[in-house]
């Protein structure tokens, strides 16, 4: 079974197309990267797969079930990291992981997952006192404490500084060593590159690319300068 399987996905608000025929397999076990444009429907997508809004055609399981039918199975085994995080100013760190904590069956050692993201020693200060790095940190925390087989990380690394990147990139290769799936939305070509096992790209609401960091790369200089020479030609034929 795949851990993820989207199908001709649409989702509009109102007038506007979000997503329009967007489809994808992440086996279990993978990093599989989402990238696109701003605007181009990736949180639209992900929000489908944790059951946060619903589709309005198309198919989506995650492990199996669909997240619009069987919210309690997704919430369970389905972590999240919020783009931007949104608590209470003055909950301190050990106090949003505890309620977080309690939300779940099997949760992880509080302590531990706090040594791993870096943030032990803040353990006490409010949320509000964070530096955008450490909401940043803590909110992947959050998205990890459930234990969840498959984890969403829309903007893993987005504000933090190089140092801090790297320590969540390791963080991120133990999620996947230990067998979690982990669907990593991201506008850096370099984390994608170093994380994914494979990747697509969605633009103007729709599927254009699946396949292999070293496919979408073929013989360009970087994985970037692959990424956008592919949207600009994209782009173009979209228009003609
Ligand atoms: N709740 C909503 N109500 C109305 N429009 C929305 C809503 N959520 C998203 N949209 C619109 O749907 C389109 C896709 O947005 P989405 O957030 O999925 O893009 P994205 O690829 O994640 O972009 P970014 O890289 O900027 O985060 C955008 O035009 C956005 O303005």
């Amino acid at each position: 079974m795949n851990a993820v399987e989207v199908t001709s996905l649409r989702k509009t608000f109102g007038e506007l197309v979000a997503v329009d025929r967007v489809g994808f397999t992440v086996e279990p076990g993978e990093v599989f990267g989402i990238l696109g444009p701003n605007g181009a429907g990736k949180s639209t997508t992900v929000e489908c797969l944790t059951g946060a809004i619903t589709p309005d055609a198309g198919m989506v399981r995650v492990l199996g079930v669909d997240p619009a039918a069987d919210r309690a199975t997704v919430r369970e085994k389905v972590g999240y990291q919020l783009q931007s995080a949104v608590l209470p100013a003055a909950l301190r760190v050990e106090e949003a992981m505890r309620l977080y904590a309690s939300f779940y069956a099997n949760p992880q050692p509080i302590g531990e997952l706090l040594e791993a993201v870096g943030l032990r020693e803040h353990r006490r200060r409010p949320f509000g006192k964070l530096s955008g790095g450490q909401q940043q940190r803590l909110s992947i925390a959050l998205a990890l404490i459930g234990s969840p087989e498959v984890v969403v990380l829309d903007e893993l690394t987005t504000g933090l500084d190089p140092q801090a990147r790297r320590e969540v990139w390791a963080l991120v290769e133990r999620v996947k060593a230990r067998g979690v799936t982990v669907i990593l939305v991201s506008h850096s070509l370099d984390e994608v590159e170093r994380l994914c096992d494979r990747l697509t790209i969605i633009a103007a609401g729709r599927t254009k690319f699946i396949g292999t960091p070293a496919e979408l790369r073929g013989d360009a200089r970087t994985l970037e300068d692959a990424y956008v020479t592919y949207l600009d030609a994209h782009d173009r034929s979209d228009r003609a």
